[in-house]
């Protein structure tokens, strides 16, 4: 499980440690990484020019030590002082000591257009909002030279705790970060802005439950049911699906599509799109009649390219077993049905989706992930899955730690790939898992899935159904 913890925590640990070590340790453990991290990355250090971005807190003051360090190994060394009166006293003398030289930041056009790296130590988790005028023209300038940038801590200008991003942030190459990843490196948009992530152990030691989540692979493949020989189609579980309309059949077959390859042992379809679903899946068990009277079931996904069926969403939320709501079921979903249920409820919206549901716009949403899976995890008392360029998902009641998904690729933006993720998750949960790791064990096979379908070329949702086994099996290698 990689895990990230917020900023106060953070804090506290790093006091905890501090205490135990002489003055300044941890900071040279930073650096040493952090100088490592950036060897690795151009190759060969002696004759690379080096550009330093440094604040005036502590995360300049890791860059002047890791620049200290590449300058010791041959690099021309430039720090940009972005408050000379009060950049890191320690960092800027090892620099000096180590031959590297310092330009005030009118001056620093032409160093970072020159430059094989550039290391930004604006600001890390002392950061607070979008990056001022005098820092955003720096990053401005990093972002258009040829160099490599890296991120010393976090991207300067995005929140370490949210993932938001709120004015001019840095666009790293890479991102090298202390002690723990934080939230912010894990969920976009600011994911986007970090590059790759490189964690350097600085020996923090972490309480107990983080603030966010990623499943592994090892993590998934425990998870996963896997039949055994006292097994049959029932025990499995059975998964309904009570989705698609005479308008929208293809939402039902999706939704079947992602169901079969989730692990239920069947796949009960309830609704008016029976003969497409036999038409193509024959295996399904069809129904005409409502999910009350369909037959037993283990948990019921409802909602894709429902319409307006607000009957059936009732039923299936009266009924006494887990339930995945997606799609036009949210929207038909009353509020006081869903938190008076007994059994597990897990919602999977969209941003839209979760925009129209908290009365707020789209880009809130997605400017602000963490803060509106939890905010609708509280008010429905459910489980809830926010769908998008980063997929969160927050236990019922929205408190404790988010799981957020290390898998996909953008070409999963395609009509229909939401109802196979449906289908998917419901079958999970079918299969006896909680709506929690039925969600992130859905998402994660279907990122998985997405980017093995596509391998960079468009797909549609029918192919990422079909690419659910092979992802199933490359978790299951390791
Ligand atoms: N603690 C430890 O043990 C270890 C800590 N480590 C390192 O320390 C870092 C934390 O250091 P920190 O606490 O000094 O804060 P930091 O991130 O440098 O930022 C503060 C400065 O930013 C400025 N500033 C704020 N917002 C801004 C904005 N929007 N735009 C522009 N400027 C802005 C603010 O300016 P001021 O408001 O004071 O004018 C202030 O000067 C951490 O990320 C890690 O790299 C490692 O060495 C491992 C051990
Ligand atoms: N930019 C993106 N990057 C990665 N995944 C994305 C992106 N946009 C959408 N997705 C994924 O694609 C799927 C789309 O689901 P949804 O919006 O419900 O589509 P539909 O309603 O057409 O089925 C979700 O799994 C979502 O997480
Ligand atoms: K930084």
């Amino acid at each position: 499980m990689r895990t990230a913890y917020c900023v106060d925590t953070v804090r506290a640990a790093e006091r905890d440690l501090m205490a135990r070590l002489p003055e300044g340790a941890l900071m040279q453990r930073a650096a040493a990484g952090l100088a490592a991290a950036c060897a690795d990355l151009v190759g060969r250090v002696y004759g690379r020019r080096v550009v330093l971005l440094v604040g005036s807190g502590d995360n300049g003051g890791d860059a002047l030590y890791a620049g200290a360090r590449l300058a010791r190994r041959g690099a021309g060394v430039t720090a940009v002082q972005l408050a000379p009166g009060r950049t890191h006293a320690g960092g800027l003398a090892a620099l000096r000591r180590a031959g590297g030289r310092t330009v005030a930041p009118e001056d620093a056009a032409g160093p970072i257009r020159r430059a094989d790296l550039v290391l930004d130590g604006i600001v890390g988790i002392g950061g607070r909002g979008g990056l001022r005028e005098d820092a955003a023209r720096l990053a401005a300038l990093a972002d258009g030279s040829r160099a490599a940038v890296v991120a010393v801590d976090l991207p300067s200008g995005v929140e370490a705790d949210t993932g938001e991003v709120r004015g001019a942030a840095v666009r790293a190459d890479l991102t090298v970060t202390f002690g723990t990843h934080k939230p912010g490196l894990l969920v976009d948009p600011a994911r986007e802005y970090a590059g790759s992530v490189r964690l350097v152990d600085i020996g923090l030691d972490l309480p107990g439950e983080p603030d966010l989540e990623a499943l592994q692979h090892a993590d998934v493949t425990r998870l996963l049911p896997v039949p055994g020989a006292e097994s049959d189609k029932y025990r499995r579980g059975v998964v309904g699906i009570a989705a698609g309309s005479a308008r929208y059949p293809g939402a039902a077959v999706l939704a079947v599509a992602g169901a079969l390859r989730g692990g239920a042992g069947a796949v009960r379809y309830v609704g008016p799109a029976g003969h497409a679903v036999l038409a193509r899946y024959p295996e399904t068990l069809v129904s005409d009649q409502g999910p009350e009277r369909a037959g037993r079931v283990q948990a019921w996904v409802v909602g894709p390219g429902a319409g307006d069926d607000a009957g059936t969403v009732a039923q299936v939320l009266a009924s006494d077993v887990p339930v995945l709501i997606d799609a036009d079921g949210l929207r038909l979903a009353d509020v006081g049905a869903v938190r008076g249920r007994t059994a597990p409820t897990l919602m999977t919206p969209h941003a839209g989706e979760a925009a129209a549901l908290l009365g707020v716009s789209r880009e809130e949403v997605e400017a602000g992930r963490l803060a509106a899976v939890r905010e609708l995890a509280g008010r429905y008392g459910a489980a809830v899955l926010l769908k998008g360029a980063t997929t969160v998902v927050a236990g019922a009641g929205g408190g404790g730690v988010v799981r957020v998904n290390p898998t996909g690729t953008a070409w999963l933006a395609t009509a229909g790939s939401g109802d196979v993720l449906s289908g998917l998750s419901g079958s999970l949960l079918a299969a006896g898992l909680s709506a929690v790791d039925a969600g992130s064990v859905g998402a994660y096979l279907h990122g998985l899935a997405g980017r093995f379908a596509a391998v960079g070329a468009p797909v549609g949702a029918h192919e990422v159904a079909e690419a659910v086994a092979g992802a199933w099996r490359d978790v299951v290698r390791g």
